[in-house]
């Protein structure tokens, strides 16, 4: 959650010359309200349901540059349909996270004690990113144009 896979995505997706996806988009956009309405209206297992119909959609509906919400990846049968994908995990320290995330209320899972629940957050993920990531790409004390450029030098992809 705030590494940059939204803002990092679009950047892959204008250099390469291909279209970009948003999941969390899509649901917002399906739903007619925010991520954090359909946390507190309907609880986060109804969320995730609708998260992973918008990634399977997406993944079959799409060509091009795909960011995911930071927990989609908690889903099996998701994490079984990446491993066909060129998929990045973009990573980052606690205290960049933080700076990253701030206080936004959009994040509900971090609206208490940011840095806490990231961290707890990262301990139960980070195996799961690392299953499905082909590259790894640290984002730490870069802009977000230098990670673009470090994720197509990690997927040997040339710019457009
Ligand atoms: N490399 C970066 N350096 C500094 N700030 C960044 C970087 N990448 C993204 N941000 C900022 O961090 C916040 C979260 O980015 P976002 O793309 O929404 O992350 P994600 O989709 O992974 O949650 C945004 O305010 C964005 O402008
Ligand atoms: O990691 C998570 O559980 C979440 C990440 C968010 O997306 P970003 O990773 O784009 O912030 C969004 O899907 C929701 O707030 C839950
Ligand atoms: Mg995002």
């Amino acid at each position: 959650m705030g590494v940059g896979k939204s803002t990092v995505g679009a950047l892959v997706a204008e250099r390469l010359g291909c279209a970009y996806r948003d999941t969390d988009d899509d649901i917002v956009a399906a739903e007619g309200r925010s991520i954090a309405d359909i946390f507190v209206e309907e609880g986060e297992p109804a969320f995730r349901a609708l998260e992973k119909e918008a990634v399977r959609a997406a993944l079959a509906g799409h060509d091009g540059v795909l960011a995911l919400g930071g927990g989609s990846v908690l889903d099996a049968d998701t994490r079984a349909l990446l491993a066909g994908h060129q998929v990045v995990y973009l990573s980052m320290d606690v205290e960049e996270a933080v700076q990253r995330t701030g206080l936004n209320a959009a994040r509900p899972l971090l609206a208490v004690n940011p840095r806490k629940q990231w961290r707890e957050l990262m301990e139960a993920r980070r195996h799961l990113y690392t299953e499905v990531a082909r590259a790894v790409v640290a984002t730490d004390g870069r802009t977000p144009d230098e990670v673009a450029q470090a994720v197509l030098d990690a997927l040997e992809l040339k710019e457009a």
